[in-house]
């Protein structure tokens, strides 16, 4: 019964006596994941007392969890401990609902946007913006879902769940996912009927089980669905989940125009937390990037957008002037690129060529890897763009072969490098050096000179990610190896790993000589 809670069901329960009017509320308040609201009801007199004795021993307990996590009280070194011990699929339900959206934000209507979310007052770098538990999430291993499913298939599996509570007058989370955008627009369309206490039957949507409901349902997980990074559960390879949070797919994509994104998000187990990469002032928007800086093909941006009917023209044209490059394009650079970028595009270009002739990295010989090496360097600039990243990832494996284990080393840095500057603290940034350190912590002991000041850099950039993920906690109040064991256990557990430095054994890595 309770599960059909929405606003109106609040003003039905006020029409109960006395502590039954309170404990309702405060259950229906927290079942709309309106905490602080929950807990002033619980303070109502002997509303404690009758919760405990109907809802449960635990409810205050979580009703008071929640209110402080919504004022922003979460310690997030705290949950990412929570979500290595669950395998990173989910940060255990008594660490609370974790729902907060800070009061800086409001969401608004954006000139050929739709809506946005838009900064109500200064937001300080680094400030958390969001938190969120998903309203539904499709896990690899659930019932539901299949070994090597295509989005398509997750995305009608996610519908069809949505669907079912839905009919099931799941009020809250329905009018939760039809605040969202499903291609056409938002919300009113569909609103359930206020339920009265002498109806016989829970508020059902309007147009229940029709075609329409349908189609707005898939409408909604169509434009706002994440891909969640899950694992097999029984061979632990990378298989993605897709879920739908509420507030994280508010936030509109940064165009190139744009300039960089002001916030980035992670997953810690099923929670989503979202900061601020940069100041944001009153007025400005908040944010993200539908895309990962670790695409290394032009395409897998360009797919993301077109999903979401949307088009980037700055990208569009970036990417046809590294094409007309890469197919050997005569003349002066295409006029979105810098000069230097010509020579890295041709050399890797003949370079991939040879590679997928002779399906692999083996046929490479020096002068092509140091003409490729000098060509970066050369070109390096904060961008990056996928061809940089083919080249860095191409580099490491190459770097490997002809210079030596600490040379792979340090083009796997150069990569996490040039991600913080694209990108600052996003996730595959913090992954990238945490994966580095574990490199590190098996070699100790056998590190050159060379090696152990890049160990150095490696320590202070993750501490800097550590700083700014776990909002300071990580370097001011626990030891450096208490944070070290937390976070990096959570960024090494979590995402996914990523090229050949991810999967070259520990040992093989190990038995090169640290240089050639
Ligand atoms: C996840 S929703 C974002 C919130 C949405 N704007 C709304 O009105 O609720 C994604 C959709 O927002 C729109 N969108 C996001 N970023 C945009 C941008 N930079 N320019 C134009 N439309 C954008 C696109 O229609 C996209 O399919």
């Amino acid at each position: 019964m309770l599960q059909g809670f929405n606003k109106a069901c609040v003003e039905e329960c006020s029409l109960l006596g006395a502590p039954a009017s309170g404990g309702l509320r405060a259950q229906a308040y927290a079942q709309m994941g309106d905490w602080k609201a929950a807990k002033k009801a619980m303070e109502e007199p002997r509303v404690l007392q009758w919760t405990c004795e109907h809802v449960g021993m635990t409810f205050p307990m979580l009703v008071d969890l929640g209110a402080r996590q919504s004022s922003g009280e979460i310690d997030v070194l705290n949950l990412m401990g929570g979500a290595s011990i669950m395998q990173h699929v989910v940060v255990p339900e008594d660490m609370g609902p974790l729902r907060f959206e800070s009061s800086k934000l409001e969401r608004k209507e954006l000139p050929g946007r739709g809506l946005g979310v838009v900064a109500k007052a200064d937001i300080a770098l680094g400030e958390l913006l969001i938190a969120a538990r998903p309203i539904e999430l499709i896990r690899p291993g659930d019932p539901d879902w299949q070994y090597q499913a295509d989005m398509a298939y997750l995305e009608e599996v996610l519908t069809r769940r949505l669907l079912h509570r839905c009919m099931d007058c799941d009020a809250s989370c329905i009018e939760e996912v039809f605040s969202l955008f499903d291609g056409q627009g938002h919300g009113a369309r569909w609103a359930p009927h206020a339920w009265r206490s002498d109806d016989f039957a829970l508020p059902m949507p309007q147009g229940a089980a029709s075609a329409e409901l349908y189609a707005r349902l898939r409408g909604v997980v169509k434009h706002n669905a994440h891909r969640w990074p899950g694992k097999h559960p029984s061979s632990s390879l990378p298989a993605p989940g897709l879920g739908l949070w509420l507030w994280p797919p508010m936030i509109n994509h940064a165009l190139e125009s744009d300039g960089r994104p002001n916030c980035a998000h992670v997953f810690v187990g099923d929670v989503m937390l979202f900061r601020a990469t940069a100041p944001i002032r009153a007025g400005e928007e908040v944010l993200d990037r539908y895309s990962t800086p670790l695409a290394d093909h032009f395409e897998f941006t360009l797919h993301t957008l077109a999903a979401h009917g949307m088009r980037d023209p700055v990208y569009e044209a970036t990417a046809a002037s590294w094409q007309a490059l890469q197919e050997g394009f005569h003349g002066a650079p295409p006029p979105q690129l810098p000069a230097e970028k010509k020579p890295l595009a041709e050399t890797l270009a003949a370079i991939e060529r040879k590679v997928t002739w002779s399906n692999g990295v083996h046929s490479v010989v020096l002068p092509e890897y140091e003409a490729l090496r000098d060509r970066y360097k050369a070109s390096k600039s904060d961008s990056l763009a996928p061809p940089e990243v083919r080249a860095l990832n191409l580099l490491c494996v190459l770097g490997f072969k002809f210079e030596g284990r600490a040379a792979a080393l340090e083009w796997r840095s150069e990569l996490a490098r040039r991600l913080g500057l694209a990108r600052p603290m996003h996730f595959a940034q913090v992954k990238l050096w945490a994966e580095l350190l574990e490199r590190f912590e098996h070699l100790k002991g056998s590190l050159s000179s060379k090696e152990e000041k890049l160990l150095e850099e490696v320590d202070s950039e993750l501490s800097k990610c550590a700083a700014f993920w776990t909002l300071g906690r990580a370097s001011m109040e626990t030891s450096a190896g208490e944070w070290k064991q937390s976070f990096v256990d959570w960024a090494r557990g979590s995402g996914y790993s990523y090229e050949w430095f991810s999967t070259v054994s520990l040992e093989e890595f190990a038995k090169q000589p640290s240089e050639l």
